[in-house]
């Protein structure tokens, strides 16, 4: 035989309870049945306010009890037939009348005890029974209404009585000989020997059903309730968190002593006492498989599941009075239970000069004064220091009896929260080996979940959650790229990336599973409109581990907020040059924070698109070079139209061209005026470590005075065509000497120049065409010869594909 129970969330409403039914119903045609009902969802909690209010003299206690009656009668009317409805109305409304009488008696002598409260709530479940009993006779089984009371003995603990097991097994046990037919149980209550009501406690009906598992050595016991079994990580915190399929008695009971707990294991005891085999079921989800509790489990992972604790406080007992005196734990620990206070966790090292103890937040204080107390002469003498208190920590563990077999966990959950940047204040494991547990601080709580849980569970595939600010030339092409090459790195180099958060200047989307990339989602209208703060916020909110900011705006607003991001311990790529050509101390504290902090800072097109010139120079830099000249031609765009003039076409046209072709900057009056070579210099000056001001490049501006101020970059284009003579006379004088114009920068001696130089056939940049960069670095190892880099520097295609690779490589420091 089978024990089936369901929580009031099962049954909060017609159309779960009509599922609920028709569960019973399948389930009866395939073993025999008993099944145990909680109070339908949310009428405990209301009986409670009830009595509240009458304790309160508040007469509003009248219309919600009277709400309540409504409700159930309704109910009785929609699951029962008119001719058959007369009897269970009756029962519902005599025990509401009941029910009247026990709170006007409450409103009149403002009194509420624990006996009575039990006796109050237990209507909730005596009435749900009783109605589904009927309901599942409708239905055509022969159930039969079993007030638990009759059955269950208890102390008169109220609230939270101890079953008298002996007695109750034997009650069970006779009444099940006498009375065959499907049993419909009410869940939480029981009764003492003198008859008077009590009730189970915290997970009161789950207890139920356990106690009826035993009593009747059934088969199986089902729990039914509104998540689809125990998840390896908390949903709510961990939106990649799965159904765990077994779990042996005790990684349940490991498992939900933190964090969100599915089944209170407590309350299994008896059920687990007799090794009868517990599936929890979701009933929303009937098909789904649920999760087996059993006396082994299979062990496919190597953990089972991901727990924490949240609002604990670290103690630190510490003193070279510690050292070598026996009785000092024996102390401390007794203090602290004296005290009430429950310890969570401990830790001490071997050197036993300092005890480290896990306490929930609200008992620290209490701690600190009974430890202080006990410890007053050691500490007075300077054997002991003060008890010192490190607040809003939280636990975080992982849970598995595979462990136990096999070496590698602990090094894979501390590199894992290392990676991340989550320092582990405490660590604690016991020899079961069946939990492995890290104080760190709460404000890394998600974080550490996701990263353990990535660690642990999805494939052995390192994720990269991206946030992309900039879906412009730039941004599409990088998100096409990623997906065209996704199944590759996935396969092959375990590395899968996932977009969660979009943003243009007018709009921005998110979702949490990462978005479809094979529909190029682009926001619009239909999406939120962007606000930067809030795109912030919801990243951090989301709080993926490998989390990277992809900027690829030429936003200074966005630049600005580099620093906050990566103090949130968010990376960054970026192809903006704003942050790093802005004020040198921004540059620099930037680079410092990435150093200090782990989180990389990458922006490899900065520079010439995705040529190496970034990562060169600072290889070069890093093995101990220093650099003594920088020479390069380091705008694709001016090198195009500078190029392409001499085919013929016009300046404005040939600027309009490098425009189109996705050269030029937003506007390309940053192009002409020598503003984005200035920024691509300043930064390769930095670089190379010299402390380079913007007011050290000067700047040989390539825009004509009137065009500078138009609003509209059409307006420019259009204003442009006054000077094409101009650039034309520029080209021919050029072209009569033989020489071409190439617009270039120039850094030696701590000074830099910006502009258009005539060049001639023996000049290294003579030989450049199309969007073509080339850099010279000239320096202590490359002396006599430059150390030269040359190629398309920019384009849509060599810039998000450098964006890209910086991504990638992003991915050689996540797990
Ligand atoms: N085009 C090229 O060859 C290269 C471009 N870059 C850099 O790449 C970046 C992007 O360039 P493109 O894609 O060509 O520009 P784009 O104008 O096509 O796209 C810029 C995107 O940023 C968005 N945006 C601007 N300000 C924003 C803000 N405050 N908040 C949210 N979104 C904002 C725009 O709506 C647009 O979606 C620029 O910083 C550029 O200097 C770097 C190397 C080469
Ligand atoms: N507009 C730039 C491209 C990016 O840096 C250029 O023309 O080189
Ligand atoms: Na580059």
């Amino acid at each position: 035989m089978k024990i089936v129970k369901f929580g009031g969330s099962s049954i909060a409403d017609l159309e779960s309870i009509k599922n609920v039914l028709s569960i019973l119903q399948r389930a009866s045609q395939e073993e025999e049945l008993a099944v145990v009902f909680s109070a339908f969802g949310g009428v405990t909690e209301s009986l409670l306010k009830c009595a509240h209010l009458a304790r309160q003299n508040d007469a509003t206690y009248q219309s919600l009890l009277l709400g309540m009656e409504k409700r159930h009668l309704q109910l009785v009317k929609q699951l029962i037939p008119v001719q058959k409805q007369s009897s269970v109305l009756t029962y519902v409304k005599v025990r509401f009348n009941e029910l009247e009488d026990l709170f006007h008696g409450i409103f009149l002598i403002k009194e509420f005890s624990p006996r009575t409260s039990d006796y109050v709530v237990s209507f909730g479940e005596r009435i749900s029974a009783f109605i589904l009993a009927e309901a599942l006779k409708v239905a055509g089984l022969n159930s039969r209404f079993v007030d638990a009371r009759e059955l269950i003995r208890t102390n008169d603990r109220f609230g939270n009585a101890k079953v008298i097991f002996p007695t109750t097994n034997q009650l069970i046990y006779d009444y099940y000989s006498k009375n065959k037919g499907l049993l419909v149980i009410t869940g939480f209550v029981a009764s003492t020997d003198k008859g008077e009501t009590t009730t189970l406690g915290r997970s009161g009906s789950d207890y139920t059903a356990a106690i009826f598992a035993a009593a009747l050595k059934a088969d199986s016991l089902e729990i039914w309730t509104d998540v689809s079994g125990v998840m390896t990580a908390d949903p709510k915190l961990v939106y990649s968190a799965i159904t765990i399929p077994q779990l042996s008695y005790s990684e349940a009971m490991e498992l939900s002593h933190f964090g969100a707990k599915v089944v209170f294991p407590a309350t299994m005891q008896p059920a687990m006492r007799r090794k009868v085999p517990i599936y929890i079921k979701n009933t929303f989800q009937p098909e789904a498989e649920g999760t087996l509790i059993c006396e082994t489990s299979e062990n496919t992972k190597l953990i089972k599941g991901i727990s924490s604790l949240s609002h604990i406080s670290l103690l630190n007992v510490q003193g070279s009075g510690l050292v070598e005196v026996v009785g000092v734990s024996s102390r401390v620990f007794g203090t602290l239970a004296q005290a009430q206070v429950n310890v969570v966790l401990i830790s001490q090292a071997s050197s036993e000069h300092s005890i480290c103890i896990a306490i929930k937040s609200e008992d620290a204080e209490l701690a600190r004064e009974v430890l202080e107390k006990e410890f007053h002469y050691e500490i007075l003498a300077g054997e002991m220091d003060k008890v010192q208190i490190m607040p809003n920590m939280a636990v975080i563990a992982v849970v598995g009896e595979n462990m136990k077999h096999h070496p590698g966990a602990s090094g894979r959950l501390f590199q894992a929260l290392g990676r991340n940047n989550i320092n582990v204040s405490a660590i604690a494991q016991g020899s079961s080996e069946l939990n492995i547990s890290a104080v760190i601080q709460q404000s890394d709580l998600q974080k550490g979940l996701n990263a353990l849980h990535e660690a642990f569970f999805l494939s052995d595939n390192k994720v990269l959650h991206v946030f992309l600010i900039g879906v412009g030339l730039i941004g599409k092409t990088l998100i096409k790229m990623i997906q065209s090459q996704l199944a590759k790195l996935q396969e092959e180099y375990m590395l899968d990336i996932k977009i969660h958060g979009l943003a243009n200047s007018r709009f921005m989307a998110f979702d949490e599973d990462g978005f479809d990339l094979s529909t190029l989602p682009v926001p619009a209208e239909k999406d939120l409109p962007m606000n930067l703060q809030v795109f912030l916020n919801t990243m951090n909110s989301m709080n993926f581990s490998n989390s990277v900011l992809v900027d690829c705006t030429a936003s200074q607003e966005v630049a600005d907020t580099y620093q906050r991001v990566l103090e949130s311990k968010v990376a960054i790529v970026t192809p903006n040059k704003k942050a790093n050509s802005g004020p040198l101390e921004k540059y620099k504290a930037l680079k410092k924070l990435s150093g200090q902090r782990n989180i990389k800072f990458f922006y490899e097109t900065n520079v010439a698109a995705g040529l190496p010139v970034i990562n060169t120079l600072q290889d070069l830099i890093l093995s101990g070079d220093k650099v003594i000249k920088i020479e390069g031609v380091l705008s694709g765009s001016m090198n195009y139209i500078f190029s392409e003039l001499s085919k013929g076409a016009p300046f404005s046209e040939v600027v309009a061209q490098a425009k189109e072709k996705g050269y030029t900057e937003p506007d390309p009056r940053d192009d002409l005026s020598g503003m984005d070579v200035a920024r691509k210099i300043l930064i390769l000056g930095r670089e190379a470590e010299q402390e380079l001001h913007f007011e050290d490049v000067s700047v040989q501006s390539m825009v004509p005075e009137d065009c500078a101020h138009l609003d509209s970059v059409d307006e420019f284009l259009e204003k442009l065509k006054d000077h094409d003579g101009h650039f034309k006379q520029m080209l021919e004088e050029a072209d009569q000497k033989n020489e071409k114009l190439r617009f270039m920068a120039v850094l030696e001696n701590g000074k830099a120049t910006v502009g258009l130089k005539s060049v001639d056939s023996k000049h290294p940049f003579y030989s450049l065409v199309g969007s073509d960069n080339m850099i010279l670095f000239t320096t202590e190892r490359y002396h006599e010869f430059p150390m030269i880099i040359r190629g398309p520097g920019a384009g849509a295609d060599v810039t998000a594909a450098g964006v890209f690779a910086d991504i990638i490589r992003l991915g050689n420091y996540s797990r």
